[in-house]
């Protein structure tokens, strides 16, 4: 192979993301040429309605596997939690990275954490998971929507539009944003999104040159972790848009799942943990999304659309 090709979204979160694993790959196959191609996808141009009313997170992928079909790049990277429970056929993940910092971040110019927000006060996120959790916690609070990527959304906080956002620890540290984080929302208690802050990169199944390449970049820990939060998930509904949270750690051998399902609308949540076998991430996660399911997590996914 003379050249690698990755296939990026143009946002800064993903042009570094992907610089980041052509630096990697370059390091480790010497002499090996590493090149982006930047691409819009229809995700990212569509700004006015809610992502779930254009066709779902998917969307964001599409372009990138298009171009992978059409030979224009030979392989696309990812926000792991970003990638569908289900990959379009014909694709796969040949490396899944190292996380980065799994938390979420509690970020705002005036209150150090969430308990410390006034009464009634304005917090904008778009997410459902982090809707829920929050009324879970504070009832009171004013949840507004907040879209576009990292660096827009800093901006109409500093223009006043609310009082705190909540974002990924792992964007704001990619982007040099680490001093904005004013309190990391930890588990258990709070939960992030199945897989987030891994990078995860896509390929064609057929491409074994690109597989082989790029598999010398995978996390194994993080990768059956990534596994029992995505197997959790899918048995739940297999789309990404809804209050799904989950957080695995391989602990003496031993893998843990915690996960939650709640309501953005009420605040209610449901919890539920499981311990598995290192080599079995998938079993663990199916187990504890069963363990949701029978405390009505159904029925609080479909209230949510
Ligand atoms: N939904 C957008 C998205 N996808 C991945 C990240 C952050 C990086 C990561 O979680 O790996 C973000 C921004 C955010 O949620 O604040």
């Amino acid at each position: 192979m003379k050249t690698l090709r990755i296939a990026t979204r143009k946002s800064p979160l993903a042009l570094w993301q992907s610089e980041h694993v052509a630096d990697r790959l370059r390091a480790t196959h010497p002499g090996l040429a590493v090149e982006l191609v930047p691409m819009s996808t229809r995700g990212d141009e569509v700004l006015d309605r809610s992502l779930a009313a254009i066709g779902g997170k998917g969307l964001f992928l599409k372009e990138l596997e298009l171009a992978m079909l059409r030979g224009d790049a030979d392989c696309a990277v990812h926000s792991l939690k970003d990638v569908p429970m289900e990959l379009e056929p014909g694709f796969t993940l040949p490396a899944i990275l190292a996380r980065a910092d799994y938390a979420d971040a509690f970020v705002s110019n005036h209150f150090a954490d969430i308990a410390a927000l006034p009464q009634g006060a304005r917090v904008g996120t778009s997410s459902l998971r982090r809707q829920a959790q929050l009324r879970a916690l504070r009832p009171d609070l004013r949840l507004a929507d907040l879209r576009g990527n990292v660096n827009t959304r800093l901006a109409k906080l500093d223009a006043g539009e609310y009082d705190a956002i909540v974002l990924a620890c792992a964007g704001l540290q990619r982007l040099g944003f680490d001093d904005r984080i004013r309190d990391r929302l930890q588990a258990p208690q709070w939960l992030p999104a199945p897989a987030q802050g891994a990078v995860a990169i896509e390929c064609r199944d057929d491409d074994f040159t690109t597989r082989e390449l790029c598999a010398r970049l995978d996390d194994a820990p993080t990768r059956t972790c990534a596994e029992a939060e995505r197997a959790m998930n899918r048995a739940l509904h297999g789309s990404c848009h809804v209050p799904v949270a989950a957080f695995a750690r391989l602990e003496n051998g031993g893998l843990h799942l915690s996960g939650l399902v709640g309501s953005a609308a009420d605040g209610v949540i449901v919890r539920a943990e499981g311990e598995g076998r290192g080599d079995l991430p998938e079993a663990l996660g199916t187990e504890v999304a069963a363990k949701l399911l029978a405390q009505g997590a159904a029925e609080l996914i479909a209230g949510s659309h």
